[in-house]
């Protein structure tokens, strides 16, 4: 059997490598092969190939066709016809052979195949001659691996095909030994290097062992020649040549960075020559524009390196601001911008420096603008526009008064805490007002008119605690005279002081109720010393000052305090107009459920008459009704006549002035302004308050901030405690009123102090229940009180971190009085409803009207379910309530019950 075999040596020597290689390589591929001298099949041979070739022989097998035989052995049949001829020249036969062989598209690879199906043909006619045929071809492949050895200096293309010529001669082999003239061709001594016809396989170069790859690298040839324009850009600009040159390529290794970077370790000559380049672009760009506007080319770079420029014009602009601006008020950070000649964004951190958080459309105060204006440098010339409400104060001042008249005085009574003055004037006026007042204290500014004996009057009843300093201030700027009230028993206490500096600022005479003068023991010259000391030096020590011994219990002396107060109004000649359009002041004012707002005026001047129209602070409205202080309607009123108005639009301030106008349109465009300029006063003030300051201020750790909410049941209250507890701030802690109105607690406080974190103070007032619920949700802090000394005792405390255990309030339960009775000997019995919750017998009740505090602190006499008397009643039963001291309840009151229990502090 003829198998197609190869030698290691010849395999090794056609790819180009070390039989060695081979070896080691198949070896390690796990094949049969030991040395030089081992025998390869095909495959073997043509794996080696593709081994060493690094995958170049890897489609020889698949793209070959098969072998047709029948056309392979035409050409025997050829030579048997010219026998002798043919085998004289073996050289052509050979040819001939290989041929047919290429014809048939035959590669060496594919011999071996071709050679395996020879078997099965040559078998079926001559088996005896297989022997001989092996013998023949294992003589002619020492001869073909002796052939390259002989062709050395051939060339490489040739080498290769030694081998497939080889092949093709023991392909033809066995069709040729079917006939008597084949033994011809195998005595051909080594195949000639012919050209094999047909279709050329690719011929396998050299093997290459993997490995390092050698690249030449040549040096790039500069680029010396000349560019075409430059003949025609002579270096006609010399100037400009080298430091800007310098200068931008600075620039722009600045500006590529890494780049630059990367030249300077690897293409060092290509940068050299692009910057040349660019250098060159460079200069004959100046060049250009030299020749064309005669000025030299301004680099981008050193533009942008520079800035100075910016700098200076800055500087320059910064100059140029005038020393003086003016603006108008109200002054907004984007107005002031404007005027400044300054970013928004610049004011709005000047105003963060201040701890202000502004928006460009907000207002700010004169005084930070001022200073802010400063900061740049400017000073801020604020022109004050005169709003409706000064143009109409001009007006009624400037008015012809023709029909002078003489008016009664207006006396407020000042003095120290429970020194006799709302007992005095309740004498006076014969009326018991001090017994029904919540905590035994005057809550608020009243005005009253008396006609003692023929004497007509007109009191303010201010409180005489320190927090009511601010009440008292305005009670005196409005007031002719003022009474100071002083226990003798007490002497001149500090709220006596104060309210001398008041009176003596408002330069209003001062008449001194030696009060209490009743009670035994009494030193009055020790108090006249007193009042000496505080510039009050009596009548009876050769003063100026009328000193009158009066008991508001005995009523001694106040005939006399009558006549001393008759006789200051004469010398002093109070008089007014009285045909005129009325004005005057706003002493207290509410917002009431039934009538709206209800605002106690008292007349300056003129007559006010019911349905004139009046202007008072942010309120306007023509006058539905009008009452006298006992309550009486009245028609209209004379000057210093205190009167309750209704049919305003809002609730103005204490101490607003009001005047009477033609005018509604009028009234309504300065109420509106006024509104609008208070609005913005809030905002600006609230600017202070926000938490991200907060915030900030407390990250700083230099400032804790109490924010706090006042909600009270009039607007004198309100003013009050605005004032008392803005002055309390410590050291440690800053006091920030963020909102104060008149009425009960609402949702919006809660949602306000939530948001800022705010303490809501409540006078005299409580919240709504669904109020009450949601502060509770969000944590929000109600505190309700109805003194108001308790309010800045515990502000103080807490502040001063000495709090006491806290005495709160646990609401029990809401109930609604349905009918009222009336039972000898045991008062007012009130028919309740409860509503929710319950109410115990030991209950502390709070009587609320309208969602003000009425009555508080009371005790309930007796709790009866029908006629039994009970411990407790739920919610959704009746019960009889006879509460401890007081009668005046009315059908519709609302009844809350309530227990004191003591908790940690929160605040
Ligand atoms: N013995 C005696 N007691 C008096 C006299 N005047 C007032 N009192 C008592 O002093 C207490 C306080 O009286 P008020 O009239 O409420 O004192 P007030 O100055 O109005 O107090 P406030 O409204 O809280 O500012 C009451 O208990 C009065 O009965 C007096 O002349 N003699």
């Amino acid at each position: 059997m003829a198998k197609t075999q190869y030698r290691v040596h010849i395999l090794a020597k056609q790819l180009g490598v070390k039989s060695k290689s081979i070896v080691e390589k198949c070896q390690a591929e796990g094949l049969d092969v030991k040395n030089h001298m081992s025998t390869l099949t095909a495959g073997q041979a043509a794996s080696i190939r593709e081994w060493f070739s690094e995958g170049e022989h890897t489609h020889v097998v698949e793209t070959t066709d098969r072998v047709d035989l029948k056309e392979v052995r035409v050409v025997p049949q050829k030579s048997e016809t010219e026998p002798s001829g043919q085998a004289g020249t073996a050289q052509e036969a050979a040819p001939a052979g290989v041929q047919g062989s290429e014809q048939a598209g035959l590669e060496p690879k594919e011999a071996q195949p071709s050679a395996a199906a020879e078997p099965r043909e040559t078998e079926a006619k001559e088996a005896g001659q297989e022997t001989q045929v092996k013998e023949e071809t294992e003589k002619a492949e020492p001869e073909a691996g002796e052939e390259p050895e002989k062709t050395d200096d051939d060339t490489a293309e040739e080498k290769p095909k030694e081998p497939e010529q080889a092949e093709a001669f023991r392909v033809n082999i066995p069709q040729k030994i079917d006939k008597p003239a084949a033994p011809v061709m195998v005595e051909v001594p080594k195949p000639v290097n012919v050209k094999p016809a047909g279709p050329q396989l690719s011929v396998p170069k050299p093997a290459k062992l993997s490995g390092p790859k050698v690249v030449r690298v040549e040096k790039p040839v500069e680029d010396t020649r000349s560019r075409p324009r430059k003949p025609r850009q002579p270096r006609s600009v010399p100037d400009f040549a080298a430091p800007p040159t310098e200068k931008l390529m600075d620039a722009l290794k600045d500006k590529k960075g890494k780049k630059g970077k990367k030249s300077s370790s690897g293409r060092s000559d290509d940068d050299k020559h692009s910057k040349k380049y660019r250098m060159r672009d460079i200069e004959e760009r100046r060049a250009r524009l030299a020749a064309a506007r005669g000025e030299t080319l301004r680099l981008r770079p050193s533009r942008k390196i520079g800035g100075g420029e910016k700098k200076k014009s800055e500087s320059a602009r910064k100059v140029e601001r005038p020393d003086k601006v003016a603006v108008s008020e109200p002054i907004t950070v984007k107005s002031l911008s404007a005027s400044l000649s300054v970013k928004i964004t610049d004011i709005i951190k000047e105003l963060m420096k201040q701890g202000i958080m502004a928006t460009a459309n907000q207002a700010i105060s004169t005084d930070v603008a001022e200073l802010v204006a400063l900061e740049f440098g400017v000073e801020l010339v604020v022109e004050v526009k005169k709003t409706v409400e000064e143009d109409i104060e001009t007006e009624f001042k400037e008015r012809e008064r023709k029909n002078i008249q003489s008016r009664h005085p207006v006396v407020t009574m000042l003095g120290h805490v429970d020194h006799g003055k709302t007992s005095l004037l309740d004498k006076i006026r014969s009326a018991s007002v001090a017994a029904g007042e919540a905590g035994g204290i005057t809550q608020h500014t009243g005005a009253h008119q008396v006609n003692y004996k023929g004497h007509k009057l007109t009191f303010l009843d201010t409180p005489g605690h320190a927090a009511f300093t601010a009440m008292r201030a305005r009670g005196a700027n409005m007031t002719d005279i003022v009474i100071l009230v002083c226990a003798a028993d007490d002497g001149v206490m500090p709220q006596t002081k104060e309210a001398i500096n008041h009176a003596q600022a408002a330069e209003v005479p001062i008449i001194v109720a030696l009060n209490k003068i009743d009670l035994p023991g009494v030193d009055v010259n020790k108090i006249y010393g007193q009042l000496a000391e505080n510039g009050l030096v009596p009548s009876e020590w050769g003063g100026d000052t009328e000193v009158v011994k009066t008991s508001a219990e005995t009523g001694e002396g106040i005939d006399e305090l009558i006549e001393a107060i008759e006789l200051i109004a004469e010398l002093h000649e109070l008089k007014a107009d009285t045909k005129i359009p009325a004005m005057g002041w706003v002493v207290e004012s509410k917002m009431t459920q039934d009538r709206g707002v209800v605002a106690t005026l008292l007349i300056k001047e003129g007559t006010l008459k019911k349905g004139d129209v009046i202007l008072a602070g942010i309120g306007y409205g023509r006058l539905r009704t009008m009452r006298d202080s006992s309550g009486k309607v009245i028609k209209k009123a004379g000057p210093s006549i205190p009167v309750e108005v209704t049919g305003l639009s809002d609730v103005p301030s204490a101490g607003d002035k009001f005047y009477c106008l033609n005018d509604q349109s009028r009234a309504k465009d300065a109420a509106e302004q006024l509104k609008q300029l208070e609005r913005e006063k809030t905002l600006s003030r609230r600017t202070n308050i926000t938490l991200d300051n907060l915030f900030s201020q407390i990250e700083a750790g230099n400032v804790k901030e109490l924010n706090l909410i006042i909600r009270a049941d009039v607007q004198g209250s309100v003013d009050v405690l605005i004032k008392y507890l803005s002055e309390l701030n410590t050291d440690e802690v800053k006091i920030k009123i963020i909102h104060a109105g008149v009425g009960g607690v609402t949702e919006g406080d809660v949602v306000l102090a939530e948001a800022s974190g705010a303490i809501i103070i409540g006078f005299n007032v409580v919240p709504e229940n669904q109020v009450k619920n949601i502060a509770e949700e969000r944590g929000v802090d109600i505190r309700l009180y109805n003194v108001i000394y308790r309010i800045t005792e515990e502000l103080k405390d807490a502040m001063a971190g000495m709090l006491e255990p806290d005495e709160k309030e646990n609401i029990l339960g809401r109930l609604t009085v349905r009918d009222t009775f009336r039972v000898p000997n045991a008062g007012t019995i009130a028919g309740c409803y409860v509503n929710e919750g319950l109410v115990r017998r030991n209950s502390q009740i709070r009587l609320i009207r309208n969602n003000v505090v009425v009555k508080d602190n009371c005790k309930i006499d007796s709790l009866k379910h029908f006629k039994d008397d009970v411990r407790e009643v739920k919610s959704g039963y009746e019960c009889g309530i006879n509460i401890s001291g007081f009668d005046d309840i009315k059908v519709d009151d609302q009844f809350e019950a309530y227990e004191i229990i003591k908790v940690a502090r929160t605040l």
